[in-house]
């Protein structure tokens, strides 16, 4: 077994690491934005111009949201007043300035980068585009044309290196049991050595779902019976999320308190939807803007509009609101500095209310679900939770996993995951600064997750695999399952032999449709590849720069290909033709049939 890790030194090197991946994003970011046209930003998607404040609102937390939409004057007569395409998602972080002239010469251009104001995406939509600013008495800027450009995001950071902060500081008497466990300085508790025997109670277990498979139930049963840590390992399409549902419906049973997270947006969405249907009382934090449409119901921001310690909230922001739209219509300076100074007071009464408001819906929700970066925020910090939950544990870094840990209180905690696929994507894998990082533990990179690293420490004793995948033909299985999984995946019956030709629709038996997978050796032929170089405004959407591959003739044998699928009846929305390469990627217009 590996030796115990350090943790202070284990929270240095992270700090270390996370500082050169850091500069390794903004090195790039910065390099975009300092050599390239404002036209050239919007081409590549990383800009949006000729804007103007269309609308100013109050929103949660007592920001400013401002909404901005085309300037009238670029509108088309009779053209519809939709911003063109661009690449700026919910949640980026960007600056929002007056559009210096198309004459204006570079320098220019960055006395005037200095002025304007930054902050989050709220909400992208086709004929405008929300922006929560980040600093509270910010001027939104002037009446003229305005631009918006993407900056680099290091929120993430910043919580992540506050996370190792606060550990690298903790005094060794403030080391809890279940944090010496996560670094190998405990042993995990032994598990009933009856766990597998029909006289543990875990056997008599009522699932909500009868028909879990053996793995699967196994996987429960484990997680329930762990004290400190369990790992669930799901490979692909073998029912992990369906095991969390069930698991925190088992938790929810025994009265526990639940801390649920994941990585992105996505996968804590994903648990809520599904946990929906089973009338949990449950809270997703996160800004709205970035939750599906499904899950707002369950958010903060609507919570605090319709439950009954909303109402307080309402009156302050609605006031709020007011005075905000009376700056615009006021000329006279000091009727603005006064308004001004009500605005401050009126923020800090609607944020004394909020947090009311706010503590009191935390407090009557079993279940707490956020992404690991939300789970910092100061709704969660110092509250107590029995388990915390992490989804796609193996795609998260360990120090985002982290946050959860250390700002609220917890003693047990659940991964799910599969560290057998791609692990987080790191930039600064080789550069010079993480290269001279001194690891604490053995190989140390950011790419080595919470679940590999308790895997190496505790070994396969802390981790149960479900084993059945309901996703694959076995023949499409069998590569992964023996290159990755050890031989271990089984194909469901549902899935063993599914074909195309037996699709619940017409489908013609065919050579194409008969078969599940189908290699075509291109190797020799006339095959030429060629080598784009994906310059930023030739039509890339965010920032890939560097080489693209594409190879007209392979694309032709896809397009073959699919043409005879759908002529056997597939229908085209049940295809998906994927390719690791942005230049391959464009060749696809070539292949509508
Ligand atoms: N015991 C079961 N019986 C029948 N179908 C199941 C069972 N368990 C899971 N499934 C089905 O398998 C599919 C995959 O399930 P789920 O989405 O929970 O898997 P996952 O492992 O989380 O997937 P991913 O690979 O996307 O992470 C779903 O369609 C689900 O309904």
């Amino acid at each position: 077994m590996p030796k115990p890790t350090d943790i202070s030194s284990f929270a240095t090197t992270q700090l270390e690491l996370l500082d050169a991946e850091l500069q390794a994003e903004l090195s790039e970011t910065n390099a975009l934005l300092s050599s390239h046209t404002p036209t050239a930003l919007s081409r590549a998607g990383l800009a949006i111009l000729n804007l103007n404040v269309s609308s100013i609102r109050t929103g949660l937390g007592g920001k400013l949201v401002v909404e901005f939409g085309l300037d009238p004057a670029v509108v088309t007569k009779g053209g519809k007043p939709d911003i063109p395409e661009h690449g700026i998602r919910v949640g980026d972080i960007v600056a929002v300035q007056d559009q210096p002239a198309g004459s204006a010469k570079k320098s220019e251009k960055r006395e005037l980068a200095k002025k304007g104001v930054e902050g989050v995406v709220l909400r992208v939509r086709r004929e405008n585009v929300e922006i929560v600013l980040d600093k509270e008495d910010a001027e939104v800027p002037g009446d003229g044309k305005l631009w918006l450009v993407k900056l680099a995001n290091d929120v993430t950071y910043k919580r992540m290196n506050q996370t190792m902060t606060k550990l690298k500081k903790l005094e060794e008497q403030e080391y809890t049991p279940f944090m010496r466990v996560l670094f190998g300085q405990g042993s995990p508790s032994p598990l009933p050595s009856d766990l597998n025997d029909a006289s543990n109670p875990l056997h008599k277990l009522s699932f909500n779902d009868p028909s879990f498979n053996d793995s699967q139930k196994e996987a429960i049963r484990f997680a329930l019976a762990s004290r400190e840590i369990a790992l669930i390992h799901g490979p692909p399409g073998t029912g992990k999320t369906h095991v969390l549902i069930e698991l925190i419906l088992q938790l929810l049973k025994q009265n526990l308190r639940l801390l649920v997270c994941g990585p992105s947006n996505i996968s804590v969405d994903n648990i809520v939807e599904r946990l929906a249907p089973h009338k949990v009382p449950m809270i997703r934090l996160g800004h709205p803007a970035r939750l599906l449409p499904s899950v707002l119901n369950h958010s903060l921001d609507v919570l605090t509009k319709t439950s009954d310690a909303a109402a307080l909230v309402q009156d302050v922001r609605k006031e709020m609101d007011d005075k905000q739209s009376s700056i615009r219509k006021t000329r006279n300076a000091r009727e603005r500095r006064q308004i001004y100074t009500d605005l401050k007071e009126l923020r800090k009464e609607y944020r004394e209310r909020e947090k009311g408001c706010v503590e009191s819906l935390v407090r009557g929700s079993k279940v707490v679900l956020a992404t690991l970066h939300g789970a910092g925020g100061f709704h969660l910090k110092g509250k107590e939770f029995d388990v915390v939950i992490v989804d796609e544990a193996a795609q998260a870094l360990e120090a985002q996993c982290w946050v959860p840990l250390l700002w609220v209180k917890a003693s047990k905690l659940v991964l799910a995951g599969d560290h057998l696929q791609l692990p987080p994507t790191i930039k600064s894998l080789n550069s010079k600064e993480a290269k001279a990082v001194k690891p604490a533990a053995s190989n140390m990179t950011l790419e080595t997750t919470l679940f590999d690293r308790l895997l190496a420490l505790h070994g396969s004793s802390i981790k149960r695999m479900l084993t059945t995948q309901y996703r694959m033909h076995e023949l499409i299985m069998r590569f992964p399952s023996d290159e990755l999984y050890g031989s271990k995946l089984i194909a469901a019956e549902s899935v063993r032999e599914r074909l195309l030709k037996d699709l619940p629709y017409q489908v013609e038996d065919t050579d194409e449709t008969r078969e599940p997978l189908v290699f075509f050796d291109t190797q020799g032929g006339d095959f030429a590849e060629k080598t784009e170089d994906e310059e930023i405004g030739k039509g890339g959407k965010g920032m890939n720069l560097g080489d693209s591959k594409s190879n007209e003739a392979e694309a032709g044998l896809v397009k073959m290909h699919v043409g005879k699928l759908v002529a056997a009846g597939v229908k085209a929305e049940d295809i998906a033709v994927v390719t690791p390469y942005n230049a391959q990627v464009r060749r696809s217009p070539c292949m509508t049939w």
